[in-house]
């Protein structure tokens, strides 16, 4: 460290989002996995969209700037290329870093999955005991220099040596590696130092969930060390996503000098947890463990698309002046997960607009905030109002319902079904757009819907699938469509946020109070049953997947937002059944998605969670069928809320996870649908292995609850795939059912 270490800038964002105002890198990305264009072109537009953000940031006013925030893919995968952590498989493909992320012909690729509690996915490191640590600054440096020959001095951005092993394959087990990986960073500290580097900020996300004291003792170890190292710029360790709790006291007590906290989502408790840890009253911003240090104060939230409240930040920063020795302003977490700018939405209602900031916004408030004079008239703001009792379910008891169901529905045993979606055809796509762009009639699209719910009915007849969808063919996204139809959302024009790697998804806007104006699917779930005789599903996302996979407004708590969006589909379930549609599928991929990080929270949230979901299926009579479908990995985490749902056939992800699953959900006692063909993948499964995956099942399953299906919609896959794969999958049930039963 120098003798005297640089002040922290006043104002900072932990990072920005990398994809580009209008999807540059994804265009980009794509054009280069395809061969239409080299790697020059691919740097050149990185080049380019890292130096818009850094003007950007500057002209707003902002005084810290971020570099190696920036990422072709993820920065999970950037830090094991950077801590050398390539397994040996990869590495002699063509292009190993692309290879990790999406695998290469003959190798699959490393496995991804979701960013704490964000919609982001990140790779999943592999670290075991023969790893061989080994520094690549290759990138954090370029980035460096690139934004110092625009003139910008930048702040380097790593996640944290902690966080990168308990996010590594073998979790916690991960850190018997620590004091090597240790060495890299001490490494790269003694390399930032040699460029004249003043800050460095180290993430460390995995400090805001529930901490075994002996990960409380790496954090201690790995900051004692890299704070021992006599060369090396300042040290910023952010925690973003949640509340320090007991990590804050240890890691206040190692030399890091500056500490980054989430007082959004820690929100007022994690400052009450900071006061008490300080020992309120004892001239703690003297005395207390942040007395020598700077707190970078994350009061503009990163994960929604609100304006700050003024008083809260302003109550928020008094409360932190109060304890730490220097105080910089901040963003809660990265804005990775917000949309580029406001701008760029012309269309939006001048009242929500006036509610919104997106990225560019936010780095506005943070530059305001930093600027205001620090004593300003600031309250605590009121607690929110405690939640209403939750009405309990009206269905009969599992057995009659099912009685009353066979009855009607007369299916053969293991039957066959989908998920819901059938493969959205580039025609479809295309149609989709010309609408948009306002060159093709509501009449001539809606035509188009239905050719495509035609085709999926013959396709599913002719393959004798026994009980059919309709596609879904008119739906962009699952959670989109159903905003676009529901009021008290908004959807926006160029709000990508990225969800991994090229791709990105715009999520809704829920601003206000949700209700139905009128039915949303029930025209289409008519028209597919007007097609067939067989039994048809009709469709529908559930209201914790509406939720969160939306921006939703913070002025209700979110469970209260989520019994609204539950009501609204609870008149939807109605309308179906009305219709004469005999089962109704309730998806809910994202129901382990909002589980709070810490154990506390999460018996309290799937509590409500559940409730929530047995309000929107409850109004159904007994002798409507109730499926829900779950998909990504983790179900395993929640399966006594699962079983809660109390539906009368749960579909779940388990192509890749086997017997896992299945061992876990053989207690429920209803239908159970385990996934047998992997959607994720262009492999078409045979018909023997279906029925080797089926032979599994039934170990572990009586055979009159088994049903037989994909693991999640075919959206994604081609005709020609599904109809090879499904021919299979009826072709292994069909043979199943002709074993006498032993
Ligand atoms: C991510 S879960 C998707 C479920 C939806 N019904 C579909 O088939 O696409
Ligand atoms: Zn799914």
């Amino acid at each position: 460290m120098p003798a005297v270490q640089p002040a922290f800038p006043r104002s900072t964002v932990l990072g920005y989002p990398r994809i580009g105002p209008r999807r540059e890198l994804k265009r980009a990305l794509e054009a280069y996995w395809d061969g239409r264009s080299g790697r020059a072109e691919l740097d050149r537009v990185g080049a380019e969209l890292r130096e818009r953000t850094w003007r950007r940031l500057a002209e707003l006013g902002l005084e810290g700037l971020p570099s190696n925030t920036f990422s072709l893919y993820d920065h999970v995968l950037d830090t094991a290329v950077l801590l050398g952590a390539v397994p040996e498989r990869y590495r002699a493909a063509e292009d190993p870093y692309f290879a990790m992320a999406r695998g290469t012909q003959g190798l699959a690729p490393l496995r991804m999955t979701k960013w704490f509690d964000t919609n982001y996915h990140y790779i999943v490191p592999e670290v075991g005991p023969e790893t061989v640590f080994a520094l690549d600054a290759t990138k954090p440096l370029a980035e460096l220099r690139q934004a110092r020959a625009l003139g910008f001095e930048t702040r380097p951005v790593v996640l944290g040596p902690v966080t990168f092993l308990l996010l590594s394959e073998r979790g916690a087990a991960a850190l018997d590696r620590l004091d090597d990986v240790l060495g890299c960073y001490e490494e790269l500290l003694g390399v930032l130092a040699a460029e004249g580097v003043a800050w460095v900020q180290l993430d460390e996300p995995a400090l805001v969930a529930d901490r075994t004291p002996g990960e409380l003792a790496a954090v201690r170890r790995a900051y004692q060390r890299l704070g021992a190292v006599a060369a090396r710029p300042g040290l910023f360790v952010a925690a973003a996503y949640g509340d320090l709790g007991e990590a804050l006291p240890v890691l206040a007590a190692t030399p890091v000098e500056a500490i980054g906290l989430d007082l959004v989502r820690g929100g007022l408790d994690g400052l009450a947890a900071l006061a008490d840890g300080l020992q309120a009253g004892s001239a703690p911003a003297e005395a207390g463990p942040l007395a020598g240090k700077t707190v970078v104060a994350g009061v503009v939230s990163g994960r929604d698309v609100w304006r700050t409240e003024p008083g809260r930040a302003a109550y928020a920063l008094r409360v932190v002046r109060e304890h730490a020795g220097d105080v910089a302003v901040g963003t809660s977490c990265s804005l990775l997960h917000v949309p580029y700018d406001l701008a760029a939405e012309p269309d939006l209602d001048p009242g929500l607009r006036a509610r919104l900031a997106f990225a560019e916004q936010k780095v506005a408030e943070v530059v305001e905030l930093a600027r205001a004079a620090p004593e300003g008239e600031a309250a605590a703001p009121a607690p929110s109002a405690p939640a209403a009792p939750v009405a309990a379910g009206e269905r009969g008891p599992y057995e009659v319902r099912a009685a009353a169901q066979a009855g009607r529905l007369r299916l053969p045993p293991l039957p066959t079904t989908t998920i819901g979606s059938f493969p959205q055809t580039g025609e479809l796509r295309a149609a989709r757009a010309a609408l948009a762009a306002g060159t093709l009639s509501r009449d001539a699209y809606e035509e188009q819907v239905r050719a495509e719910i035609e085709r999926a009915i013959r396709t599913q007849e002719r393959l004798g699938l026994d009980v059919l969808v309709h596609g879904e063919p008119e739906r962009n996204d699952m959670v989109q469509y159903f905003a676009e139809h529901l009021d008290g959302f908004a959807v926006t024009r160029n709000g990508w946020v990225q969800s991994y790697g090229s791709r990105c998804t715009r999520p809704p806007i829920l601003h206000g109070d949700v209700s139905r104006p009128q039915p949303v699917t029930v025209r289409w779930a008519r028209y597919a049953r007007s097609l067939t005789n067989r039994p048809v599903k009709g469709m529908l996302t559930g209201p914790v997947t509406i939720v969160a996979w939306s921006f939703v407004r913070d002025d209700l708590p979110l469970r209260d937002v989520v019994f609204q969006v539950a009501e609204a589909v609870r008149e939807e379930v109605r309308d179906l059944e009305a219709a004469g549609v005999p089962i109704i599928q309730v998806d809910e991929p994202a129901l382990r998605e909002l589980l709070p990080l810490r154990r506390a929270g999460q018996a309290g949230y799937l509590e409500w969670a559940v409730a929530a979901y047995r309000r929107a299926t409850s109004g159904a009579g007994d002798a409507t069928q109730i499926h829900t479908h779950l998909c990504y990995s983790d179900a395993d985490q929640i399966l006594s809320a699962i079983d809660a749902l109390d539906a009368d056939v749960t579909t779940i992800e388990s192509a890749r996870s086997g017997g896992r699953i299945l061992g876990a959900v053989g207690a429920f006692g209803r239908g159970l649908g385990p996934g047998v063909y992997d959607i994720h993948s262009p492999r078409v499964p045979g018909a023997g292995e279906i029925e080797e995956l089926l032979r599994e099942t039934l170990k572990a399953l009586p055979a009159g609850r088994v049903w037989v299906n994909p693991d999640c919609g075919l959206k994604t896959r081609t005709y020609e795939q599904v109809e090879a794969a499904l021919a299979a999958m009826v072709t292994a049930a069909r043979r199943l059912r002709a074993e006498p039963a032993g």
